[in-house]
């Protein structure tokens, strides 16, 4: 079995443990659920801001720990600082180290759209970042049939929820591809085997239709490598581990946008 599998049989398990927990009347019936998103496009297409999609990101399965004392409010606040056009913050326990109180804190701290980055499969996921406070989701092409992309956009839509489309490939994008979505990202890894290459993301943004949000996801080290995605047609690019894995993240993001 490959790690996303893994993936996808442990959130099986999560999203039934959570259902039990805390019902869909309750999400509901949270604050946040009320609170209009904020349009991802607005903010990625601003021009005082840089494009960059930051991520917060403690542990992954491909580098294991990468920054185990980072504050989620400290280091996102930052990144909104440096001109970060939306915050992208991982919530998945297993694998990622994230926590569902990654997002609230985020989200009582910073006025730009945020992601939740997760590997979703159930709309009861969609419910709870609604009732955290996040304005997109993430759906991964690799994990989801397409009606289950159309399903999902469709009801993440109207609740007002922005979403982005995670691709890896070219038949990957072809059969995902449909009207109920913002944005499409090429995540230059591949999640079945962990390998990278930045060139995915340069055979594809042709491929990707300009109604949609174009966004290069993972391996992102290089500001030289910004300037490469923009001309080539992209929009959005996003960063984790290029800043997590520093002492100060907030730093290293401030550092990275003075040469973009
Ligand atoms: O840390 P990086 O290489 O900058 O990558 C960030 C982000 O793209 C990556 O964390 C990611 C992309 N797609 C995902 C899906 C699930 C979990 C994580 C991801």
């Amino acid at each position: 079995m490959n790690i996303l599998d893994k993936i996808v049989l442990r959130k099986k398990e999560e999203v039934a443990d959570a259902k039990r927990l805390i019902s869909v009347q309750d999400l509901e019936k949270a604050d946040y659920f009320k609170r209009t998103p904020y349009s991802f496009k607005e903010f990625l297409l601003a021009e005082d801001r840089t494009g960059i999609i930051a991520e917060f990101k403690r542990r992954s399965p491909s580098k294991g720990l990468i920054n185990g004392v980072a504050d989620v409010a400290e280091v996102t606040q930052a990144y909104n600082n440096a001109g970060a056009s939306a915050l992208s913050v991982l919530t998945d326990v297993d694998f990622f180290g994230g926590k569902t109180d990654d997002i609230l804190a985020a989200r009582a701290v910073n006025q730009i759209p945020i992601l939740r980055k997760d590997f979703m499969i159930d709309e009861y996921q969609i419910l709870e970042a609604k009732a955290w406070g996040a304005d997109i989701i993430l759906l991964i092409a690799a994990i989801l049939t397409p009606k289950q992309i159309n399903d999902f956009g469709k009801f993440a839509q109207n609740l007002g929820l922005n979403v982005l489309l995670e691709v890896h490939n070219l038949e990957e994008l072809e059969r995902s591809i449909c009207p109920n979505l913002d944005a499409i990202g090429v995540n230059n890894r591949n999640l079945a085997d962990f390998t990278v290459d930045i060139q995915t993301s340069f055979d594809l943004v042709n491929r990707i239709p300009d109604e949609f949000l174009k966004i290069s996801e993972s391996a992102i080290s290089n500001p030289q490598t910004i300037k490469e995605l923009k001309t080539a047609g992209f929009n959005g690019f996003l960063i984790g581990e290029n800043f997590m894995k520093t002492n100060n993240p907030g730093t290293s993001i401030k550092e990275f946008v003075a040469q973009i």
